[in-house]
């Protein structure tokens, strides 16, 4: 069955952020071209797509990394496009990055207070809700170490943390699923089925093609920097385009 791209604008609920017409151009490279999505409130949805099909171009565009070329993103009604990054996390839109780099020299929950900044000034304010924050990702023992001495998996979780404690409506995850054990994959999964239920939106960029069509409410393909598929994961899969994309199929099952 085919996955029509624009069903993204069919579905109920509150629309928490719309992408739409959005272009981004570096030097000769189109790297998105006229992209359209929304994400309503707490739904999961999955941004997939082959290597260098615009996946994060597409995250910095929303985000405030760097602004769009064309078109425009709207968060909570509010025209965001273009906007820096700060503005954007303070509107209720945090992010987290492929690559992670917690503040090494500062502990676990000062890391997080850096997020918890973003709404308040007072130090003991940052550091309740980054204890909270701590507490939900499960590393809360351990908010007096130093971030650098944490592995891997656990710096992941801290980095999630550090984008919860700005209270987002809205979450983007960056393959914050990489290098995690099958354990910690799962647990990972727990904590966004658990921002689901509060009512955080999240749109995820994973590699983890067993795990995103697991987790995720609806499934938005780019290829080339276009939208080529958006549909339920089991759409996703059956669609000629999406199927094309990738040559040779998914293999969800392993
Ligand atoms: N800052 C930049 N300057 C120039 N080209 C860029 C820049 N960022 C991304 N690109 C190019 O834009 C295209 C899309 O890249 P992007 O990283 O968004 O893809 P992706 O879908 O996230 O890929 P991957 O799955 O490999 O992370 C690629 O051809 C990439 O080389």
């Amino acid at each position: 069955m085919a996955a029509a791209d624009d069903d993204s604008f069919e579905r109920d609920g509150e629309t928490l952020l719309t992408v739409e017409g959005v272009g981004k151009r570096f030097a000769g490279l189109q790297a998105l071209d006229n992209v359209d999505m929304t994400v309503k409130r707490g739904e999961i949805i999955g941004l997939i797509g082959p290597n260098g099909a615009g996946k994060t171009t597409l995250f910095n565009c929303i985000s405030g990394v760097f602004p769009p070329t064309s078109g425009t993103v709207t968060l909570e009604g509010e025209d965001v496009s273009g906007m820096p990054s700060h503005k954007i996390a303070r509107a209720g839109l945090a992010r987290t990055f492929q690559i992670t780099r917690p503040l090494e020299e500062l502990t676990v929950a000062e890391n997080v207070m850096v997020g918890a900044h973003i709404h308040t000034r007072r130090r003991g304010e940052a550091r309740d809700i980054a204890m909270e924050s701590l507490e939900f990702v499960g590393l809360a023992d351990r908010a007096d170490e130093e971030a650098g001495e944490l592995t891997v998996g656990a710096q992941k979780r801290l980095e999630l943390a550090r984008a919860i404690a700005t209270q987002p409506s809205i979450l983007l995850l960056d393959e914050i699923m990489a290098g995690l054990t099958p354990q910690e994959s799962k647990q990972m999964l727990g904590l966004f089925r658990q921002l689901r239920e509060r009512g955080t939106s999240l749109l995820i960029i994973e590699h983890d093609m067993k795990a995103i069509m697991n987790i995720s409410d609806y499934v938005k393909v780019l290829d080339q920097g276009q939208g080529i598929a958006f549909g339920k994961p089991a759409e996703v899969v059956e669609d000629d385009r999406v199927i094309e994309a990738y040559i040779g199929g998914f293999d969800v099952d392993a």
